[in-house]
């Protein structure tokens, strides 16, 4: 998974002489290293077909420079290219001769970046990495945790520079912040002895509970057996932070922004020792339902050497502005192309003609076999609710819902139950179209025409999830027409066929898309159900 390793090396080249005794530190890093680690560290340099991102890109559209058109360049490095990538580390390394580094890794990392579809903009971009030997080699990345990543079953990895990273969904982004995060935290704050200042050193922000929680289970698999302090917020351990004592002993917070803030507007939280923040789904963050409270966290994190990151699968140019102007001398990357789905997903447009057309076009489908477990979005939390019933009252098997309407229960044992494979079928709203990382979803469907362009790829991308194939479908009615062309452009630039004559569609102005997300429907997928509504809840 190479993306994860181009967005992991840390760091500025070195001035070797102005900066010996950090060398010296990297020098005694290579020569003598500080422990074994009891997992195997990854041998196999190859990268596994199913995390091959790209594959199917080959012929895509990607930009690629002249001289490089031969696909087999987008495969995976064969071994003796990582050896040789490997011995010049070394030799690099022990090369700490006082010369000043002039930059000899650049014209291969550039190669490594074109050849996995990744742009790096910024000043003094570090090189990327592709084998974990050369994290090791390069950072004292602490033994239990990486051996905790290896237990895991993480064999390719994902430093400390501002960063804004743009990647599709389902390529691994959590990992790529927690990996470093806690690399650089080196050890729980409990056995620091006072060293690393007294409170909360990290925070990692999600626009959802669902998403902050599946980022707190992730943090978690990378925190055992050492004892980290990772809290999700909420109302109860906010509570139990008001005490101080217990306060400080949190290495890190997993948060929705307006839990935080309304514990920093009651004084019940101080941010002034975090050294990361990190803003997950970024351009949710900074749209205007949260950019204030989002400013208020950053506002109250006062550390002068603190690392911000903002990650998301779409970055679009406003949210871009607001982040490089919250963001310090950041480096930007991007994996594949901006604001464009994986190859992976395959998508199709089905039309419709009106909303009452729809449900009989989904139970035909569901007369077919399909492939469980899939995502169905309607565009509100009635409708989601609706459709849920309709199907279990058409005899669909275990059909589920999920939306911001429910309670923290009901949505916690949804989740849950989608986690164990219990549903098959789960209907839902916006609440679920982001970041929440469900491995087996074969199909995504768009019951109801996405809100966005962003809303749509982050609803396909649902499916698809860390190199496995998916399927997308959107059905769009008369309604959604004008919109369609804006979809259309996403399914192009990722590889799918779009027929002739939606491309021929005129190109929905400004104004015409912001009310792509406005188009009224009635609260009901099906008008003519008057009974048996709690027939469908009694099944369910
Ligand atoms: N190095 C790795 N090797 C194998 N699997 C990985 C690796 N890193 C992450 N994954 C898996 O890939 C899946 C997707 O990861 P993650 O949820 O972080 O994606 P994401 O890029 O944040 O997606 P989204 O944009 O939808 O939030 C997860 O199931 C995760 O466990």
């Amino acid at each position: 998974m190479e993306a994860f390793q181009l967005l992991s090396r840390g760091g500025a080249r070195f001035h070797k002489q102005r900066f010996k005794s950090d060398v010296q530190l990297f020098t005694h890093a290579v020569t003598k290293p500080e422990k074994s680690v009891n997992a195997p560290v990854n041998q196999d340099s190859t990268l596994p077909p199913e995390l091959d991102f790209f594959k199917y890109a080959q012929g895509g559209r990607a930009k690629r420079k002249a001289g490089n058109t031969d696909p087999s360049s987008s495969s995976a490095p064969s071994r003796p290219d990582v050896r040789s990538k490997r011995r010049k580390t070394n030799h690099e390394t022990e090369d700490f001769d006082g010369n000043e580094d002039d930059g000899d890794d650049a014209p291969e990392g550039d190669a490594l970046r074109e050849r996995v579809r990744v742009t790096a903009k910024g000043s003094n971009v570090p090189p990327p990495i592709e084998v974990f030997d050369d994290l090791l080699d390069r950072f004292k990345i602490p033994h239990r945790l990486m051996s905790n990543l290896m237990d895991n079953h993480y064999k390719y990895p994902t430093g400390r520079r501002d960063l804004a990273a743009i990647s599709p969904t389902g390529t691994g982004k959590t990992l790529s912040y927690l990996f470093p995060i806690m690399s650089l935290l080196g050890a729980p704050i409990s056995s620091l002895k006072g060293t690393e200042g007294s409170g909360v050193r990290a925070i990692l922000l999600a626009p959802t509970r669902e998403l902050a929680h599946q980022i707190y289970n992730e943090c978690l698999k990378l925190a055992v057996r050492r004892k980290w302090r990772v809290v999700l917020y909420s109302k109860a351990t906010a509570s139990t932070l008001r005490d101080k004592n217990a306060r400080d002993k949190v290495d890190i917070v997993i948060s929705t922004p307006l839990r935080l803030v309304a514990s920093i507007q009651e004084g019940n939280l101080d941010l002034n020792n975090v050294r990361h923040l990190v803003l997950d789904e970024a351009d949710r963050l900074l749209d205007s339902e949260f950019l204030a409270q989002v400013q208020e966290v950053i506002s109250a994190c006062t550390h002068p050497e603190i690392q911000k990151a903002v990650f998301s699968a779409t970055l679009p140019a406003g949210a871009e502005q607001l982040a490089m102007g919250i963001l310090r001398n950041p480096i930007r990357i991007v994996v594949g192309l901006k604001d464009t789905p994986l190859p992976l997903i395959s998508q199709t447009v089905t039309y419709v003609a009106d909303d009452a057309s729809k449900l009989p076009s989904l139970l035909t489908y569901f007369a077919q076999p399909y492939n469980p477990p899939l995502l169905i979005f309607t565009s509100t939390q009635p409708r989601a609710t609706s459709l849920a019933e309709e199907l279990t009252l058409n005899g669909i098997a275990n059909v589920d819902c999920l939306h911001a309407g429910m309670t923290k229960k009901e949505r916690d044992d949804a989740v849950s139950r989608m986690r164990r494979g219990e549903s098959w079928v789960m209907v839902s709203t916006e609440v679920m179209a982001r970041g929440m990382d469900f491995k087996g979803v074969r199909e995504v469907i768009n019951y109801d025409f996405p809100t966005s362009v962003q809303s749509y790829i982050h609803r396909i991308g649902r499916t698809g999830r860390a190199g496995r194939d998916g399927k997308a479908v959107t059905y769009f009615t008369d309604e959604d027409a004008p919109y369609l062309k804006s979809i259309a452009n996403v399914l192009l630039q990722s590889g799918s066929s779009v027929p002739d004559w939606i491309l021929k569609l005129p190109k929905p102005s400004k104004l015409k898309k912001k009310q792509m997300g406005k188009i009224k429907r009635a609260e009901t997928v099906n008008a003519a159900r008057k009974i048996g509504r709690n027939d469908a809840i009694k099944k369910r």
